[in-house]
Protein backbone atom coordinates (compact mmCIF):
# COMPACT_ATOMS: atom_id res chain seq x y z
CA UNK A 1 0.00 0.00 0.00
CA UNK A 2 1.29 3.38 -1.25
CA UNK A 3 -0.57 5.08 2.47
CA UNK A 4 0.09 4.58 5.68
CA UNK A 5 -3.03 3.58 7.85
CA UNK A 6 -2.33 5.87 10.90
CA UNK A 7 -3.06 5.40 14.18
CA UNK A 8 -6.87 4.16 15.02
CA UNK A 9 -7.22 6.62 18.06
CA UNK A 10 -5.85 9.63 16.17
CA UNK A 11 -8.48 9.24 13.21
CA UNK A 12 -12.00 9.14 14.84
CA UNK A 13 -13.39 12.51 14.89
CA UNK A 14 -15.77 10.64 17.28
CA UNK A 15 -14.82 8.16 19.64
CA UNK A 16 -16.12 4.27 20.53
CA UNK A 17 -17.79 3.24 23.80
CA UNK A 18 -18.66 6.45 25.29
CA UNK A 19 -15.54 8.25 24.40
CA UNK A 20 -12.95 5.57 25.26
CA UNK A 21 -10.74 4.83 22.20
CA UNK A 22 -10.00 1.67 23.93
CA UNK A 23 -7.22 1.02 21.24
CA UNK A 24 -4.63 3.46 21.75
CA UNK A 25 -1.56 2.61 20.65
CA UNK A 26 -2.90 0.49 17.72
CA UNK A 27 -1.35 2.28 14.74
CA UNK A 28 -0.80 0.47 11.61
CA UNK A 29 -3.44 -2.42 12.72
CA UNK A 30 -5.58 -3.91 10.18
CA UNK A 31 -7.89 -6.73 11.37
CA UNK A 32 -8.26 -10.18 9.54
CA UNK A 33 -10.69 -12.28 8.72
CA UNK A 34 -12.02 -14.61 11.94
CA UNK A 35 -10.46 -11.75 14.05
CA UNK A 36 -6.75 -12.88 13.29
CA UNK A 37 -4.56 -9.84 13.77
CA UNK A 38 -2.29 -8.93 10.59
CA UNK A 39 -0.34 -5.80 9.77
CA UNK A 40 1.78 -4.56 12.17
CA UNK A 41 0.30 -5.18 14.93
CA UNK A 42 1.57 -4.04 18.38
CA UNK A 43 -0.23 -6.77 21.08
CA UNK A 44 -0.47 -10.62 19.80
CA UNK A 45 -4.00 -11.63 19.33
CA UNK A 46 -4.64 -13.57 22.31
CA UNK A 47 -3.67 -10.54 24.51
CA UNK A 48 -6.84 -8.58 23.30
CA UNK A 49 -10.48 -8.89 24.60
CA UNK A 50 -13.21 -8.98 22.62
CA UNK A 51 -13.90 -5.34 23.48
CA UNK A 52 -10.38 -4.32 22.22
CA UNK A 53 -11.14 -6.45 19.31
CA UNK A 54 -14.37 -4.83 18.48
CA UNK A 55 -12.95 -1.48 19.23
CA UNK A 56 -10.01 -1.72 16.80
CA UNK A 57 -12.13 -2.59 14.07
CA UNK A 58 -14.64 0.23 14.66
CA UNK A 59 -12.05 3.06 15.26
CA UNK A 60 -9.87 1.87 12.29
CA UNK A 61 -10.06 4.40 9.37
CA UNK A 62 -7.80 5.45 6.16
CA UNK A 63 -6.88 8.23 4.75
CA UNK A 64 -9.60 10.04 2.22
CA UNK A 65 -7.10 12.32 0.62
CA UNK A 66 -4.06 10.52 -1.33
CA UNK A 67 -2.77 9.81 -4.66
CA UNK A 68 -5.33 6.40 -4.89
CA UNK A 69 -8.63 6.39 -3.75
CA UNK A 70 -9.35 3.73 -1.18
CA UNK A 71 -11.39 0.83 -1.54
CA UNK A 72 -8.80 -0.74 -4.00
CA UNK A 73 -5.35 -1.45 -2.31
CA UNK A 74 -7.11 -1.08 1.11
CA UNK A 75 -7.61 -4.25 2.66
CA UNK A 76 -11.40 -5.70 1.60
CA UNK A 77 -13.35 -5.02 4.58
CA UNK A 78 -16.25 -7.06 5.77
CA UNK A 79 -19.27 -5.76 4.12
CA UNK A 80 -20.10 -3.90 0.75
CA UNK A 81 -22.85 -1.79 -0.36
CA UNK A 82 -22.56 -1.16 -4.11
CA UNK A 83 -24.71 1.26 -5.40
CA UNK A 84 -24.57 2.74 -9.34
CA UNK A 85 -26.99 5.77 -10.14
CA UNK A 86 -28.14 7.74 -13.43
CA UNK A 87 -27.40 11.43 -13.24
CA UNK A 88 -31.44 13.27 -13.54
CA UNK A 89 -30.30 16.36 -13.26
CA UNK A 90 -30.23 18.26 -16.37
CA UNK A 91 -27.17 20.99 -16.22
CA UNK A 92 -23.77 20.50 -15.64
CA UNK A 93 -23.49 23.07 -12.38
CA UNK A 94 -26.02 20.45 -10.83
CA UNK A 95 -23.74 17.52 -11.48
CA UNK A 96 -20.95 19.52 -10.26
CA UNK A 97 -22.45 20.36 -7.08
CA UNK A 98 -23.59 16.93 -6.21
CA UNK A 99 -20.01 15.76 -7.04
CA UNK A 100 -18.56 18.77 -4.80
CA UNK A 101 -21.28 17.89 -1.89
CA UNK A 102 -20.39 14.00 -2.27
CA UNK A 103 -16.42 14.78 -2.01
CA UNK A 104 -16.85 16.86 1.04
CA UNK A 105 -19.22 14.22 2.51
CA UNK A 106 -17.19 11.12 1.73
CA UNK A 107 -13.96 13.08 3.88
CA UNK A 108 -16.50 13.15 6.65
CA UNK A 109 -18.32 9.86 6.48
CA UNK A 110 -15.00 7.78 6.17
CA UNK A 111 -13.45 9.96 9.13
CA UNK A 112 -16.59 8.37 11.12
CA UNK A 113 -18.49 12.06 10.98
CA UNK A 114 -21.89 12.59 10.42
CA UNK A 115 -22.53 14.79 7.74
CA UNK A 116 -24.71 17.28 9.32
CA UNK A 117 -26.97 17.55 12.56
CA UNK A 118 -28.55 14.27 13.46
CA UNK A 119 -30.90 16.10 16.27
CA UNK A 120 -31.53 19.64 14.89
CA UNK A 121 -32.41 22.30 17.75
CA UNK A 122 -35.56 23.19 16.40
CA UNK A 123 -38.61 20.69 16.75
CA UNK A 124 -39.29 21.67 13.52
CA UNK A 125 -35.92 21.14 12.16
CA UNK A 126 -35.12 18.22 10.04
CA UNK A 127 -32.19 15.80 10.51
CA UNK A 128 -29.44 16.60 7.84
CA UNK A 129 -27.44 12.97 8.97
CA UNK A 130 -29.93 9.87 9.19
CA UNK A 131 -28.26 9.38 12.66
CA UNK A 132 -28.10 4.94 12.35
CA UNK A 133 -24.34 4.96 12.22
CA UNK A 134 -24.33 7.64 15.35
CA UNK A 135 -21.11 6.27 17.63
CA UNK A 136 -20.08 3.70 15.52
CA UNK A 137 -16.87 4.86 14.47
CA UNK A 138 -15.26 4.85 10.91
CA UNK A 139 -15.36 1.06 11.12
CA UNK A 140 -12.51 1.17 8.04
CA UNK A 141 -15.77 2.71 5.93
CA UNK A 142 -13.82 3.31 2.37
CA UNK A 143 -15.94 5.08 -0.29
CA UNK A 144 -14.86 4.37 -3.84
CA UNK A 145 -16.31 6.81 -6.72
CA UNK A 146 -16.58 5.81 -10.22
CA UNK A 147 -17.95 7.37 -13.60
CA UNK A 148 -20.02 5.26 -16.31
CA UNK A 149 -19.30 5.71 -19.58
CA UNK A 150 -23.06 7.03 -20.18
CA UNK A 151 -21.40 10.17 -17.55
CA UNK A 152 -19.32 11.26 -20.71
CA UNK A 153 -22.33 11.65 -23.00
CA UNK A 154 -23.23 15.27 -24.75
CA UNK A 155 -25.27 15.54 -21.59
CA UNK A 156 -23.25 17.74 -19.63
CA UNK A 157 -20.67 18.57 -22.06
CA UNK A 158 -18.41 15.87 -21.00
CA UNK A 159 -17.83 14.49 -24.24
CA UNK A 160 -13.70 15.40 -24.49
CA UNK A 161 -12.86 13.81 -20.76
CA UNK A 162 -13.62 10.77 -21.74
CA UNK A 163 -10.93 7.87 -21.45
CA UNK A 164 -10.00 6.41 -24.49
CA UNK A 165 -11.78 3.40 -25.58
CA UNK A 166 -14.14 3.65 -22.45
CA UNK A 167 -17.35 2.02 -23.27
CA UNK A 168 -20.19 -0.57 -21.50
CA UNK A 169 -18.74 -3.64 -21.64
CA UNK A 170 -19.69 -5.64 -24.94
CA UNK A 171 -22.06 -8.58 -24.86
CA UNK A 172 -19.97 -11.94 -24.14
CA UNK A 173 -20.69 -15.37 -23.47
CA UNK A 174 -22.51 -16.73 -20.47
CA UNK A 175 -24.72 -13.71 -19.73
CA UNK A 176 -28.32 -13.31 -19.04
CA UNK A 177 -28.27 -9.63 -17.66
CA UNK A 178 -31.10 -8.17 -16.63
CA UNK A 179 -30.93 -4.82 -17.72
CA UNK A 180 -32.45 -3.35 -14.52
CA UNK A 181 -28.92 -4.53 -13.07
CA UNK A 182 -26.89 -2.58 -15.81
CA UNK A 183 -24.52 0.14 -15.99
CA UNK A 184 -25.02 3.64 -14.53
CA UNK A 185 -23.49 7.38 -15.31
CA UNK A 186 -22.03 7.40 -11.60
CA UNK A 187 -20.93 4.10 -8.72
CA UNK A 188 -20.25 4.13 -5.12
CA UNK A 189 -18.36 1.26 -3.79
CA UNK A 190 -19.12 1.30 -0.13
CA UNK A 191 -16.92 -1.43 1.79
CA UNK A 192 -17.01 -1.11 5.84
CA UNK A 193 -16.34 -3.53 8.68
CA UNK A 194 -19.80 -3.05 9.57
CA UNK A 195 -22.91 -3.09 6.90
CA UNK A 196 -24.75 -0.47 8.66
CA UNK A 197 -21.89 1.89 8.75
CA UNK A 198 -21.47 1.14 4.62
CA UNK A 199 -25.40 1.49 4.45
CA UNK A 200 -25.57 4.78 6.35
CA UNK A 201 -22.90 6.25 4.03
CA UNK A 202 -25.14 5.52 0.81
CA UNK A 203 -27.85 6.23 2.14
CA UNK A 204 -26.70 9.66 2.90
CA UNK A 205 -24.84 10.22 -0.05
CA UNK A 206 -28.02 9.36 -2.39
CA UNK A 207 -30.20 11.53 0.11
CA UNK A 208 -28.10 14.52 -0.57
CA UNK A 209 -27.77 14.32 -4.29
CA UNK A 210 -31.80 13.12 -4.36
CA UNK A 211 -32.81 16.09 -6.77
CA UNK A 212 -30.25 15.26 -9.70
CA UNK A 213 -29.35 11.95 -9.42
CA UNK A 214 -31.60 8.54 -8.78
CA UNK A 215 -30.10 5.37 -7.64
CA UNK A 216 -30.21 2.55 -10.42
CA UNK A 217 -29.36 -0.75 -8.78
CA UNK A 218 -27.68 -1.81 -6.03
CA UNK A 219 -25.72 -4.92 -4.41
CA UNK A 220 -25.50 -5.59 -0.35
CA UNK A 221 -22.50 -7.75 0.04
CA UNK A 222 -20.76 -9.90 2.88
CA UNK A 223 -17.70 -12.33 3.64
CA UNK A 224 -15.54 -9.95 1.67
CA UNK A 225 -14.64 -12.64 -1.21
CA UNK A 226 -11.16 -11.83 -1.75
CA UNK A 227 -8.06 -11.29 0.28
CA UNK A 228 -5.70 -8.18 0.39
CA UNK A 229 -1.80 -8.32 1.95
CA UNK A 230 -1.61 -10.20 4.72
CA UNK A 231 -5.13 -11.24 4.98
CA UNK A 232 -6.36 -14.79 5.30
CA UNK A 233 -8.43 -15.90 2.32
CA UNK A 234 -12.17 -16.68 2.82
CA UNK A 235 -14.92 -18.76 1.28
CA UNK A 236 -17.26 -17.74 -1.07
CA UNK A 237 -20.77 -19.50 -1.49
CA UNK A 238 -19.70 -22.30 -3.06
CA UNK A 239 -17.45 -23.08 -0.06
CA UNK A 240 -14.34 -22.67 -1.61
CA UNK A 241 -11.55 -20.30 -0.91
CA UNK A 242 -11.77 -17.02 -3.17
CA UNK A 243 -8.59 -14.54 -3.38
CA UNK A 244 -5.74 -16.96 -3.42
CA UNK A 245 -3.91 -15.59 -5.86
CA UNK A 246 -4.68 -12.35 -6.79
CA UNK A 247 -2.87 -8.89 -8.13
CA UNK A 248 -1.00 -7.62 -4.93
CA UNK A 249 2.13 -5.37 -4.04
CA UNK A 250 2.93 -2.40 -5.61
CA UNK A 251 4.51 -3.75 -8.68
CA UNK A 252 1.86 -5.72 -9.73
CA UNK A 253 -0.71 -2.57 -8.62
CA UNK A 254 1.74 -0.16 -11.24
CA UNK A 255 1.77 -2.97 -14.18
CA UNK A 256 -2.17 -4.25 -13.53
CA UNK A 257 -4.27 -2.01 -11.41
CA UNK A 258 -3.29 1.92 -11.56
CA UNK A 259 -3.72 4.12 -14.71
CA UNK A 260 -1.27 5.94 -16.33
CA UNK A 261 -1.29 8.21 -19.65
CA UNK A 262 -2.80 5.44 -21.57
CA UNK A 263 -6.24 6.65 -20.66
CA UNK A 264 -5.24 10.62 -22.33
CA UNK A 265 -7.15 12.15 -19.27
CA UNK A 266 -4.92 13.47 -16.35
CA UNK A 267 -7.92 13.02 -14.37
CA UNK A 268 -7.26 9.06 -14.48
CA UNK A 269 -3.55 9.03 -13.58
CA UNK A 270 -3.37 7.33 -10.90
CA UNK A 271 -6.75 5.68 -10.82
CA UNK A 272 -8.77 2.65 -12.21
CA UNK A 273 -11.64 0.53 -13.64
CA UNK A 274 -13.87 -1.32 -11.58
CA UNK A 275 -15.76 -4.14 -13.40
CA UNK A 276 -18.89 -5.08 -11.31
CA UNK A 277 -20.56 -8.35 -12.26
CA UNK A 278 -23.45 -9.66 -10.02
CA UNK A 279 -23.07 -13.18 -10.42
CA UNK A 280 -25.84 -15.25 -9.69
CA UNK A 281 -24.81 -18.92 -8.32
CA UNK A 282 -26.94 -22.20 -8.82
CA UNK A 283 -26.50 -23.07 -5.40
CA UNK A 284 -29.00 -25.88 -5.17
CA UNK A 285 -27.56 -27.50 -8.75
CA UNK A 286 -23.80 -26.93 -6.97
CA UNK A 287 -24.73 -28.50 -3.85
CA UNK A 288 -25.43 -31.71 -5.35
CA UNK A 289 -22.41 -31.82 -7.53
CA UNK A 290 -20.05 -34.30 -5.85
CA UNK A 291 -16.94 -32.78 -4.25
CA UNK A 292 -14.48 -34.20 -7.34
CA UNK A 293 -16.35 -32.78 -9.78
CA UNK A 294 -16.37 -29.70 -7.41
CA UNK A 295 -12.28 -29.54 -7.40
CA UNK A 296 -11.95 -30.54 -10.77
CA UNK A 297 -13.70 -27.49 -11.72
CA UNK A 298 -11.97 -25.10 -9.90
CA UNK A 299 -8.81 -26.56 -10.37
CA UNK A 300 -8.05 -26.73 -6.53
CA UNK A 301 -9.00 -28.92 -3.36
CA UNK A 302 -11.91 -27.09 -1.42
CA UNK A 303 -10.43 -27.90 2.32
CA UNK A 304 -7.18 -26.06 1.92
CA UNK A 305 -7.61 -24.78 -1.13
CA UNK A 306 -4.47 -25.90 -2.93
CA UNK A 307 -3.99 -25.95 -6.59
CA UNK A 308 -4.58 -29.80 -7.46
CA UNK A 309 -0.56 -29.87 -8.18
CA UNK A 310 0.41 -29.22 -4.59
CA UNK A 311 -0.94 -29.76 -1.24
CA UNK A 312 -0.74 -25.96 0.22
CA UNK A 313 -3.17 -22.81 -0.31
CA UNK A 314 -0.39 -20.63 -1.72
CA UNK A 315 1.86 -23.47 -3.78
CA UNK A 316 1.92 -22.47 -7.57
CA UNK A 317 -0.39 -24.41 -9.47
CA UNK A 318 1.62 -26.43 -11.98
CA UNK A 319 -0.44 -26.44 -15.69
CA UNK A 320 1.61 -28.98 -16.85
CA UNK A 321 1.38 -32.09 -14.44
CA UNK A 322 -0.24 -34.86 -15.61
CA UNK A 323 -1.17 -38.17 -14.33
CA UNK A 324 -1.03 -41.44 -16.67
CA UNK A 325 -0.76 -38.25 -19.18
CA UNK A 326 -3.95 -36.42 -18.19
CA UNK A 327 -3.50 -32.68 -16.50
CA UNK A 328 -3.68 -32.60 -12.87
CA UNK A 329 -5.58 -29.56 -13.39
CA UNK A 330 -7.97 -29.53 -15.81
CA UNK A 331 -7.69 -27.26 -18.98
CA UNK A 332 -11.04 -26.19 -18.86
CA UNK A 333 -11.01 -25.85 -14.81
CA UNK A 334 -11.75 -21.80 -13.71
CA UNK A 335 -7.65 -21.30 -12.26
CA UNK A 336 -6.30 -23.25 -15.68
CA UNK A 337 -8.18 -20.44 -17.60
CA UNK A 338 -8.13 -17.49 -15.40
CA UNK A 339 -3.91 -17.82 -14.43
CA UNK A 340 -1.90 -14.90 -15.79
CA UNK A 341 0.92 -17.94 -16.41
CA UNK A 342 -1.80 -19.00 -18.99
CA UNK A 343 -2.59 -15.47 -20.15
CA UNK A 344 0.54 -13.59 -21.42
CA UNK A 345 0.73 -12.49 -17.20
CA UNK A 346 -2.31 -10.39 -17.67
CA UNK A 347 -3.86 -9.83 -14.07
CA UNK A 348 -6.58 -7.91 -12.46
CA UNK A 349 -7.45 -7.16 -9.06
CA UNK A 350 -10.22 -9.03 -7.84
CA UNK A 351 -12.40 -7.40 -4.44
CA UNK A 352 -16.05 -8.77 -4.76
CA UNK A 353 -18.10 -10.00 -2.13
CA UNK A 354 -20.94 -12.70 -1.43
CA UNK A 355 -24.54 -11.23 -1.64
CA UNK A 356 -27.92 -12.97 -1.02
CA UNK A 357 -31.35 -11.64 -2.00
CA UNK A 358 -33.16 -14.30 0.20
CA UNK A 359 -35.52 -16.65 -2.35
CA UNK A 360 -36.43 -16.43 -5.61
CA UNK A 361 -40.22 -16.32 -7.53
CA UNK A 362 -39.93 -20.11 -6.87
CA UNK A 363 -38.14 -20.57 -3.85
CA UNK A 364 -34.31 -21.00 -4.50
CA UNK A 365 -31.81 -19.38 -3.43
CA UNK A 366 -31.19 -16.42 -4.54
CA UNK A 367 -27.02 -15.84 -3.57
CA UNK A 368 -24.30 -15.44 -5.92
CA UNK A 369 -20.91 -13.33 -6.33
CA UNK A 370 -20.81 -9.49 -6.85
CA UNK A 371 -17.64 -9.87 -8.47
CA UNK A 372 -15.74 -6.43 -8.54
CA UNK A 373 -12.32 -6.48 -10.05
CA UNK A 374 -10.16 -3.25 -10.29
CA UNK A 375 -7.37 -3.29 -13.78
CA UNK A 376 -5.56 -0.91 -15.51
CA UNK A 377 -7.92 -1.32 -18.41
CA UNK A 378 -11.43 -3.08 -19.04
CA UNK A 379 -9.40 -5.19 -21.53
CA UNK A 380 -7.96 -7.22 -18.87
CA UNK A 381 -11.41 -8.08 -17.69
CA UNK A 382 -13.03 -8.66 -21.48
CA UNK A 383 -9.91 -10.75 -22.19
CA UNK A 384 -10.18 -13.24 -19.09
CA UNK A 385 -14.39 -13.20 -19.22
CA UNK A 386 -14.50 -14.09 -23.34
CA UNK A 387 -12.03 -17.27 -22.47
CA UNK A 388 -14.41 -17.97 -19.43
CA UNK A 389 -17.89 -16.97 -20.60
CA UNK A 390 -16.82 -19.89 -23.64
CA UNK A 391 -15.05 -22.60 -21.82
CA UNK A 392 -15.02 -22.18 -17.85
CA UNK A 393 -16.68 -25.63 -16.49
CA UNK A 394 -18.07 -23.17 -13.55
CA UNK A 395 -20.87 -21.77 -16.18
CA UNK A 396 -23.23 -24.87 -15.62
CA UNK A 397 -23.11 -23.12 -11.83
CA UNK A 398 -23.56 -19.50 -12.40
CA UNK A 399 -25.30 -17.02 -14.88
CA UNK A 400 -24.24 -13.27 -14.44
CA UNK A 401 -27.03 -11.30 -14.07
CA UNK A 402 -25.31 -7.49 -13.76
CA UNK A 403 -23.10 -5.59 -15.07
CA UNK A 404 -20.88 -2.01 -15.00
CA UNK A 405 -18.19 -0.64 -15.92
CA UNK A 406 -16.67 2.56 -14.10
CA UNK A 407 -13.45 5.03 -14.26
CA UNK A 408 -12.47 5.31 -10.80
CA UNK A 409 -10.48 8.72 -10.75
CA UNK A 410 -7.09 9.07 -8.90
CA UNK A 411 -7.66 10.57 -5.13
CA UNK A 412 -8.34 13.95 -4.02
CA UNK A 413 -4.74 15.12 -3.33
CA UNK A 414 -6.39 17.55 -0.23
CA UNK A 415 -9.64 19.12 1.20
CA UNK A 416 -11.09 21.55 -0.69
CA UNK A 417 -10.73 19.78 -3.85
CA UNK A 418 -13.37 17.11 -5.34
CA UNK A 419 -14.09 14.37 -7.92
CA UNK A 420 -14.33 15.57 -11.24
CA UNK A 421 -12.74 19.28 -10.57
CA UNK A 422 -11.26 19.11 -13.97
CA UNK A 423 -14.57 18.32 -15.40
CA UNK A 424 -15.92 22.09 -15.00
CA UNK A 425 -12.58 24.45 -14.58
C1 LIG B 1 -13.26 -12.45 -15.57
C2 LIG B 1 -12.72 -12.72 -14.41
C3 LIG B 1 -13.29 -13.64 -13.40
C4 LIG B 1 -14.61 -13.93 -13.09
C5 LIG B 1 -15.86 -13.35 -13.72
C6 LIG B 1 -14.60 -14.88 -12.04
C7 LIG B 1 -15.72 -15.44 -11.43
C8 LIG B 1 -15.72 -16.31 -10.36
N1 LIG B 1 -14.63 -16.82 -9.69
C9 LIG B 1 -15.03 -17.66 -8.69
C10 LIG B 1 -14.21 -18.39 -7.82
C11 LIG B 1 -12.82 -18.47 -7.87
N2 LIG B 1 -11.99 -17.77 -8.70
C12 LIG B 1 -10.69 -18.13 -8.47
C13 LIG B 1 -9.58 -17.64 -9.13
C14 LIG B 1 -9.59 -16.66 -10.13
N3 LIG B 1 -10.67 -16.11 -10.75
C15 LIG B 1 -10.27 -15.17 -11.66
C16 LIG B 1 -11.08 -14.40 -12.50
C17 LIG B 1 -12.47 -14.42 -12.51
N4 LIG B 1 -13.30 -15.13 -11.72
C18 LIG B 1 -8.86 -15.13 -11.60
C19 LIG B 1 -7.98 -14.20 -12.42
C20 LIG B 1 -8.43 -16.06 -10.67
C21 LIG B 1 -6.99 -16.39 -10.29
C22 LIG B 1 -6.50 -17.54 -11.11
C23 LIG B 1 -5.10 -17.93 -10.74
O1 LIG B 1 -4.19 -17.12 -10.93
O2 LIG B 1 -4.89 -19.04 -10.26
C24 LIG B 1 -10.67 -19.12 -7.45
C25 LIG B 1 -9.44 -19.85 -6.93
C26 LIG B 1 -8.80 -19.18 -5.75
C27 LIG B 1 -8.14 -17.88 -6.04
O3 LIG B 1 -7.03 -17.83 -6.55
O4 LIG B 1 -8.76 -16.86 -5.76
C28 LIG B 1 -11.98 -19.32 -7.06
C29 LIG B 1 -12.48 -20.27 -6.00
C30 LIG B 1 -16.44 -17.69 -8.71
C31 LIG B 1 -17.28 -18.49 -7.75
C32 LIG B 1 -16.86 -16.87 -9.73
C33 LIG B 1 -18.22 -16.53 -10.15
C34 LIG B 1 -19.30 -16.69 -9.46
FE1 LIG C 1 -12.66 -16.58 -10.31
Amino acid sequence: MSESIPAADTLSRRTFFNGTAAVAGVGGLVLGAGGALAGTAAKAPAALSDVDLMAQRATLSYPFYGGHQAGIETPPQDHLVFTAFDVTALTAVELQLVLAKWSAAMAELTAGAPVGKIQPEREQGIPVDTGEATDMGPQGLTLTLGFGPSLFDERFGLEKFKPLNFADLPAMAGESLNPALMGGDLCIQACANDPQVAYHAVRNLARMARTAVRTKWTVLGFGRASAGAAQSTPRNLMGFKDGTRNASGGVDFDEHVWVGDEAGQPWMVGGSYLVARKIHMLIETWDEDPIGDQQSIFGRDKKQGAPLSGTAEHDVPDFHATVDGTPVIAADSHIALAAHENNNGLKILRRGYNFTDGLDSVGRLDAGLMFLSFQKSPEQFITLQRKLGSSDRLNEYIRHVGSGVFAVPAGIPAAGSYYGKEFFA
